[in-house]
């Protein structure tokens, strides 16, 4: 059973992973992902993504003009990759794992719009961990008009226009202190992305280990 909001443009089951289940793939993702801190210059300024960022399956992806090279499916990542296509009712050759340390972490407007992922994309959302508002507003618009909470085990679709018609966002949300993983799958296709931005990431351990 899902929600269906905009037009149909966004689908939300609440609930896809039970609790205990969503509890134990939090821990699970937390332990063997290895994470990105994304590093770049914008104006000759260093830059770090507010957020920690892995790509697996078998495409790379693009953002903002940076490029990220993927890793292969892991067997759990897989059979995430398979509920996700059950409920949105497509295949996914992408996925984005990104995990938000703390509510300081969070990602801005923007489109999932680049141009691998085609002209209507079917983009599948599952989250673990702490709950986070998920904003939406019409692009050209200041505020939003749709706010939902994603909580552990929800799953969401977007779909339809949404990415030409809509922008979305994580805001920061200072007063959350627990970390939060994001999977979004994706069907990506067409020429390789070409770099616009330059990028020299590390693999950095969550949370350190004091060294
Ligand atoms: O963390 C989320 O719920 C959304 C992430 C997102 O918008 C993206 O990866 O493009
Ligand atoms: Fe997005």
């Amino acid at each position: 059973m899902f929600t269906s909001l905009l037009d149909d443009r966004i689908r939300v089951a609440r609930g896809s992973l039970a609790p205990a289940r969503a509890a134990e793939l939090m821990a699970a993702l937390l332990r063997d992902t290895p994470w990105l801190a994304v590093r770049y210059e914008n104006d000759g300024r260093p830059r770090e993504l507010p957020r920690l960022t892995v790509n697996y399956g078998e495409r790379s992806y693009d953002y903002s003009g940076l490029v990220f090279t993927p890793l292969p499916w892991t067997p759990l990542l897989a059979e995430l990759r398979a509920l996700a296509e059950a409920a949105a009712e497509t295949r996914f050759n992408a996925l984005i794992v990104q995990l938000y340390r703390d509510g300081e972490d969070g990602v801005n407007w923007h489109a999932d719009d680049s141009l691998g992922v085609g002209r209507d994309p079917i983009i599948a959302s599952l989250s673990f961990g702490a709950t986070r508002k998920f904003l939406v507003r019409p692009k050209g618009a200041a505020e939003p008009c749709l706010t939902l909470e994603l909580h552990a085990g929800d799953l969401l679709v977007m779909r339809g226009d949404l990415q030409h018609s809509h922008q979305h966002k994580v805001p920061r949300e200072p007063e959350v202190k627990a970390p939060r993983i994001n999977l979004t799958f994706r069907t990506l296709s067409g020429p390789a992305p070409q770099p616009a931005v330059a990028h020299a990431s590390r693999v950095v351990r969550w949370p350190e280990d004091g060294e």
